[in-house]
């Protein structure tokens, strides 16, 4: 049975073979060692409640009960924005009219904003190719909303995502080329990983400080504004299910829109019941559902089987022992 479970430095070596398949352009999976060393260890310190709240960084593994083998990943920050700035560009339109000599003009504008701030942020979702288009994907990405509904206080009312922009096959990003590497003259994989390492002061000196209008951009780049990177187009489906729109930001970079979402509106925030854990021989249900704890610390989600029967949830033993839990104890599904 396939589980997802919280993430601890033993880990390393599990999160850097993901890193390396994710391959170049995915930010928040670097194939650094050092830095996911630091960020193993914080996602223990953040299941185990030893940081600040708005601190934390939940990263949760896909595992193969059976077999013991990490598919995947995904992640929750608590925060963004609180320590460093979180910098995008706002897609902004601008009507520009002369009523005398009848002309009426839309400009559309990508202007430097640092919105966002205190915000939770999912990202990170990741799988290995061999287990895509099974479901293990969703199970993976919906597992974070029902850590979020575990314990909604310690996120955000509002929940984004980052979702990559375009690269063409040969790994060109026609946004970075024709614009964005004009403000930072560095490899866009440079500027990546300096933003996630460093505290973004280069992107402050650098960036852009007036609107660039969008119509004197060359068409390869003008025709990425906001739209996701090919591979991400299941990540992108998969947001759009639990609620998620776009709202409007683009990445600096690579022109990849963000998408957000009021923290209860989430489908699986808000859908999910607390029920008791009665543990069964014989489950009658058809279709299995999303089952986690009701624990940030001991957290671990499933996609099971189960029958509901009032405020009752009929597991079976290999589901319960999947989950760690004992009869009787609160967990949380979603049909
Ligand atoms: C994102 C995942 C984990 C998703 O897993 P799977 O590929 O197995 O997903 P899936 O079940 O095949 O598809 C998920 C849903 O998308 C739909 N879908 C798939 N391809 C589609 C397409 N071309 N057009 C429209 N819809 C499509 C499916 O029908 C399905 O919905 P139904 O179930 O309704 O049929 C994977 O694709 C992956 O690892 N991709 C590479 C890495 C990546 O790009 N990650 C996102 C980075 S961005 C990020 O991390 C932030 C976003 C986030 O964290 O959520």
């Amino acid at each position: 049975m396939l589980v997802v479970r919280p993430a601890g430095p033993a880990d390393l070596d599990h999160l850097l073979e993901l890193a390396i398949l994710s391959g170049p352009g995915f930010t928040s999976l670097t194939e650094d060692p050092d830095a996911l060393s630091e960020r193993l260890e914080l996602s223990q310190a953040s299941f185990r409640g030893q940081v600040a709240p708005q601190e934390a960084w939940y990263t949760l593994m896909l595992e193969d009960g059976d077999t013991g083998d990490i598919d995947g990943v995904g992640s929750v920050k608590a925060t963004v924005g609180l320590k460093r700035p979180f910098f995008s560009f706002r897609v902004v339109n601008n009507t520009a009219s002369s009523p005398s000599i009848g002309v009426k003009l839309d400009h559309q504008t990508l202007v430097l904003v640092n919105e966002c701030t205190g915000w939770t942020e999912v990202g990170s979702l990741f799988l290995k190719a061999d287990r895509r288009k099974g479901g293990a994907g969703r199970l993976l990405s919906q597992s974070r909303y029902m850590l979020i509904g575990a314990q909604p206080e310690l996120f955000a009312e509002n929940v984004l995502a980052e979702l990559r922009g375009v690269f063409t096959p040969d790994g060109a990003c026609p946004f970075w080329d024709h614009v964005a590497h004009k403000f930072f003259p560095m490899e866009f994989d440079d500027a990546d990983r300096m933003t996630g390492s460093t505290d973004k002061q280069f992107i402050l000196d650098l960036a852009p400080r007036h609107p660039i209008y969008t119509e004197l951009l060359p068409e390869p780049a003008r025709a990425v504004i906001g739209k996701v990177h090919p591979q991400g187009v299941p990540a992108m489906a998969l947001l759009e299910s639990e609620g998620f729109r776009p709202n409007g930001l683009v990445d600096i970079f690579d022109a990849g829109p963000t998408v957000s979402c009021g923290r209860d509106n989430i489908r699986t925030v808000r859908d999910a019941r607390q029920l008791r854990l009665e543990i069964t021989d014989h489950v009658e249900a058809e279709l299995p559902a999303l089952i986690s704890t009701d624990s940030i610390a001991a957290f671990r989600a499933v996609r099971a089987k189960c029958d509901i029967d009032g405020e009752i949830a009929r597991l079976t033993a290999e589901t319960a022992a999947a989950l760690k839990i004992r009869n009787g104890a609160t967990i949380r599904v979603k049909s």
